[in-house]
């Protein structure tokens, strides 16, 4: 059998107490494993610790270099072989941020006000190797802005110019450009338009499958994953209450949020 892409074994994952407030824990007890290859919805309601488990598990907050990021604090987490309990430094990190494309949620609002579309997005390329070939880097730009949806002539703008769906489709195209292994992608579609949110997610799943690599969505919305995943893990108050294909977790609610998604899938079949 071949590694696991992530691996977790009941693993709890707190925020540290500082000044007045206590610490707490977001993600309790989970354990789930993704194998290459797959696509995977993470969904549960706000405060479920979706974005606390995507954000460790790509690695920020593994150094523990900062005292308000979350760490695993029992149980283990593995991400291409690395060890995230124990924290990931140095050449090892670079190897794992490599590998892991993380997609943070509100990433649109961090593009560099002055740089056009297409800067932005190659900037990784450049980070990672300055010589990188100018025309190969236009090239997978124009190809992943087209698979994105995006208007021809978007590359040239500023991210001002650009509706807030335009600009968080910038920044998924960002966090693919370097062929991550595995992409975390926390709310992708946020911000963009409903009519084309189960298209975009679509867009990454596409792409990622294309290169028999790995990719977590992380959505509150089940019916934008539903085209794309091929399972979902299901989150609430920090502790998995369903996994499997959607119709399998919708068809078999063990616990009342899951009936609650089950009846509002059904409401809207209807
Ligand atoms: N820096 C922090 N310090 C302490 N607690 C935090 C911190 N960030 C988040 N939390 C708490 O951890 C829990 C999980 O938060 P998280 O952001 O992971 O949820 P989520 O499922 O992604 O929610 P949403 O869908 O609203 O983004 C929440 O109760 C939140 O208040």
């Amino acid at each position: 059998m071949s590694e696991p892409v992530m691996a977790a074994s009941d693993v709890t994952i707190e925020y540290p107490a500082h000044s007045v407030s206590p610490s707490y824990t977001a993600v309790r007890g989970v354990s789930m494993r993704l194998e290459p290859g797959e696509i995977v919805g993470l969904i549960g309601s706000s405060g479920s610790g979706k974005s606390t488990l995507a954000r460790v598990a790509a690695g920020q907050g593994s150094g523990g270099s900062r005292d308000s990021l979350a760490r695993v604090v029992g149980g283990t987490l593995d991400v291409l072989g690395f060890d995230l309990r124990k924290g990931v430094r140095g050449r090892r990190f670079n190897r794992l941020t490599y590998g892991v494309g993380y997609l943070p949620q509100d990433s649109s609002l961090s593009l560099v006000s002055n740089m056009t579309v297409a800067e932005s997005v190659a900037e990784p390329l450049f980070a990672r190797d300055k010589h990188f070939n100018e025309k190969s880097a236009s090239l997978r730009v124009a190809t992943l802005l087209d698979a994105l949806l995006l208007p021809v002539g978007t590359a040239l703008k500023l991210p001002h110019e650009l509706s807030s769906g335009q600009r968080q489709r910038v920044s998924i195209a960002r966090s693919l450009i370097l062929d991550p292994v595995f992409l975390i992608a926390d709310e992708p579609t946020a911000g963009v338009d409903p009519s084309v949110r189960g298209a975009v997610v679509d867009v990454i799943s596409t792409l990622q499958r294309e290169r028999g690599a790995t990719a977590l969505i992380v959505s509150h919305d089940l019916e934008v994953l539903r085209r794309s995943v091929d399972r979902i893990i299901v989150l609430h108050e920090g502790v998995v209450v369903g996994v499997g294909t959607i119709d399998d977790v919708l068809a078999d609610p063990r616990h009342p949020y899951v009936a609650g998604l089950a009846r509002a899938a059904g409401g809207r079949a209807q």
